[in-house]
């Protein structure tokens, strides 16, 4: 039997962890953990995901900070924004929505946040301590997968897992985990020879690519365990629906274990957002970090 990774039910507990360990923290320091969420423009979907992480802010007992900058705001107003929020002691997290209006460098805009506040882990100083096995903020999504996996395998050494996509906010954190918990990784991308073949040899098969359902069952290997980070808003039969970028009904028939979109890698991207906060909080006054919530 093909087991459902039910994503949505692992990220109610994680958020329960990290409101237990938000209300210990007020109680008994007066500390009350704050993220900062910058959106630059309307994008819709973006508008979405920030109102959905506004809510879980509130509701572990965090303070949510937004700030809702026009799409035309000026580079320099922005790291204006930035340098405020990384000088405000009552923020420990600060994240700038992805992806930002052309006219902005987006690079220079995540590397001028304070890396210790950093809970998306998108800064260079965060990348390089990752890529090198020190502590470090750990993106979102990928520790989110990551803790679904554990959870399913327990040790994930000596697997063969492979990562489809090599984006710096999914592809590669991703693959640098699971380099970190021992298995043995490829990533492939766009220029991949043989994409079926290759996919073909994992036992974790981790799909990033932004392709709704490319992943289809003919590439799974029987048992393997499917992690389905795609969010692809498409219509059928007129109607919108969002899809992954697996095709889940045919490698589900394949896969040991799968997760679900929705409710699959989505829901534990904030708890996991959550839980970075929760982290550079305790970090930023030298307090025990919560435990099984980092990588
Ligand atoms: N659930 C969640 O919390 C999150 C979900 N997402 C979703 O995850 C998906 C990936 O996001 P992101 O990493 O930002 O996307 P990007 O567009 O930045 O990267 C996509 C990657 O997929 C590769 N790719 C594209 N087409 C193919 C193909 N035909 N065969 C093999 N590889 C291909 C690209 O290769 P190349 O480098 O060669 O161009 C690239 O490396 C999206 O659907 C996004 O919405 C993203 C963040 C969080
Ligand atoms: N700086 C930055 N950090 C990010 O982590 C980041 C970003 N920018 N830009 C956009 C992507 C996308 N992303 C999602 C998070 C949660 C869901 C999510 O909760 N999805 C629900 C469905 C929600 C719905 O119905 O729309 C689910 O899969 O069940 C989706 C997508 C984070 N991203």
């Amino acid at each position: 039997m093909t087991k459902v990774i039910d994503g949505k039910a692992f990220a109610a507990n994680v958020r329960a962890q990290v409101a237990a360990h938000v209300a210990r923290l007020r109680e008994e320091q007066g500390i009350q953990p704050g993220l900062a969420v910058v959106l630059v423009g309307e994008d819709p979907a973006s508008q979405v995901y920030v109102r959905n992480k506004h809510a879980s802010t509130i509701e572990v007992g965090m303070a949510s900070f937004e700030h809702r900058l026009s799409a035309d705001t000026r580079e320099a107003d922005l790291l204006a924004l930035i340098a405020a929020l990384n000088a405000d002691p009552k923020v420990h997290g600060i994240l700038v929505q992805l992806p930002l209006p052309k006219h902005l460098n987006s690079d220079l805009v995540i590397n001028a946040i304070d890396p210790a506040k950093d809970v998306d882990g998108f800064h260079i100083s965060n990348v390089g301590l990752l890529g090198t096995g020190q502590k470090s903020m750990v993106p979102c999504t990928p520790l989110g997968c990551l803790m679904m996996l554990r959870d399913h395998h327990g040790s994930l050494a000596g697997l063969n897992a492979v990562v489809v996509g090599r984006s710096n906010i999914v592809g590669k954190p991703m693959a640098q985990l699971l380099l970190g918990d021992s298995c043995t990784v490829t990533i492939a991308h766009s220029r991949t020879k043989d994409l079926a073949e290759v996919c073909k040899r994992a036992d974790i098969l981790v799909a990033a690519v932004g392709r709704p359902e490319m992943i289809t069952g003919d590439m799974v290997k029987p048992g393997a365990t499917v992690i389905d980070v795609g969010i692809n808003r498409i219509e059928r039969d007129g109607k919108a629906k969002l899809v992954g970028d697996v095709h889940y009904e045919s490698a589900a028939k394949v896969a040991g274990a799968i997760t679900p979109v929705p409710g699959g890698v989505g829901p534990m991207t904030i708890a996991c957002l959550l839980a970075n906060t929760l982290t550079a909080c305790c970090r930023a006054n030298s307090l025990p970090e919560p435990e099984g919530l980092t990588a």
